[in-house]
């Protein structure tokens, strides 16, 4: 058993949306296939991965040195003997041969894209969906059957008044959602707050709605949100300033006693420690939002998961960023608290299988081996024209 191939392209996954830091009008993502030489159903077992959102495509990093690693390794070294299948965590290993701790960012990128595939391919061999060989192999077998997920909306772009942000929102409720999201920060506080009453018009209970800074803010303007919002009694408070300065984000935790939610631009289970042990967050009510596939996959991870067990964090505080798919399985199979959803953004790549609905702000998985990629139409014929073009 083998890796035959690795291949990647960069796609675009731009739109005219912005939040308070960037725009994505030159968004692009990775999409990553590795073809085994396993055969499954007649045909070789090809495991798909891409970059989740707002970190751009890493082909470059992959082609000058990611690749040539695995490519070069002894195939025996990267083989589990006792699933008989790929070793995710020693292709790991692989991948980051040479590499020095710390700055995590980029190359955490690029690799989470290739352990996402490598996983699909894994639970491809296994012949079970990843959230099922998940729960069999770390949770006792146990899985949750459906994750609680929050749409994810609200940005800015031109031309859109408080008439199309209503429209949106409540087209999230007719879907289904029962939690939404928007963006805050790129425009002044008073603008905003009439942003936010005008959706709370439509969600009707401010524990309805979370609010997503982007990272924007110092600790003025954070603390001047903070007091503004707190009377709406929002769902959560979103990574309001820089995302590595834990300072800040504990010392706001004096002016906003409601629910604060970051973490999605943290990329190493040592970043995630850092926020844990000077971040002031709260176990009680905070909520983390690492995504796999910017910090460097799974096997990374799992590492920041136990991290958070160690520092007395549930599992269920984690609702992780991306609105993708792998972070479904993950959810569902280590018992996370939910997942992010982009309705109607990023796509192919934002959204779940075809055919499954949110109800009651909950999703089911699909009952396919792998990660469930080919469950959704529109993004698995992109994967396939690469894994078997
Ligand atoms: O706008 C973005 O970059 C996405 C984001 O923060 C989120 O989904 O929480
Ligand atoms: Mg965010």
């Amino acid at each position: 058993m083998r890796i035959v191939d690795i291949r990647e392209k960069t796609v675009s996954i731009a739109s005219p949306i912005a939040n308070a830091y960037i725009d994505f009008s030159k968004m692009t993502c990775s999409v990553v296939a590795v073809v085994t030489d396993v055969i499954r159903d007649g045909k070789p077992v090809i495991g798909y991965g891409f970059n989740s959102n707002g970190r751009y495509g890493q082909g470059a990093l992959m082609r000058d040195r990611f690749l040539a690693r695995v490519s070069e390794a002894d195939p025996d070294t990267l083989i589990d003997h006792e699933n008989n299948n790929l070793d995710p965590f020693a292709i790991w290993k692989t991948l980051m041969t040479n590499e020095k701790p710390g700055g995590h960012g980029e190359r955490s990128v690029a690799v989470g894209t290739l352990d996402m595939a490598v996983w699909d391919a894994v639970a491809k061999i296994e012949g079970k969906p990843l959230y099922r060989l998940l729960a069999d192999r770390y949770r006792g077998g146990v899985a949750d059957d459906k994750v609680w997920v929050y749409a994810a909306g609200g940005y800015y772009y031109p031309g859109k008044d408080q008439t199309k942000l209503k429209a949106e929102m409540q087209s999230y409720l007719d879907r289904g959602y029962d939690v939404v999201k928007m963006k805050i920060g790129a425009v002044p506080l008073d603008e905003d707050i009439r942003r936010i009453e005008a959706v709370l018009e439509v969600v009707g209970d401010g524990r309805r709605l979370a609010v997503d800074a982007n990272g924007r803010f110092d600790l003025k303007t954070g603390i001047a949100y903070a007091e503004a919002i707190k009377k709406y009694n929002l769902f959560w408070y979103e990574e309001v300033g820089d995302p590595l300065d834990y300072a800040l984000q504990a010392e706001l935790a004096n002016h906003y006693e409601l629910p604060m939610a970051t973490g999605e631009n943290l990329f190493s289970h040592q970043d995630a420690r850092n926020l844990l042990r000077h971040g002031g967050m709260r176990p009680d009510r905070d909520y983390l939002q690492f995504d796999c596939a910017l910090s460097y996959g799974l096997v990374e991870y799992m590492r920041t998961l136990k991290v958070m067990e160690e520092m007395g964090w549930s599992s269920r505080r984690v609702v992780p960023h991306g609105g993708h798919q792998m972070s479904l399985n993950i959810a569902a199979g280590l018992h996370l608290g939910g997942n992010e959803s982009y309705p109607d953004v990023f796509q192919p790549f934002g959204g779940f299988a075809d055919g499954i609905h949110v109800e009651n702000g909950y999703v089911g998985l699909p009952n396919i081996p792998g990660v469930g990629f080919e469950a959704k139409s529109a993004l698995y014929a992109v994967m396939r024209e690469l894994g078997e073009g």
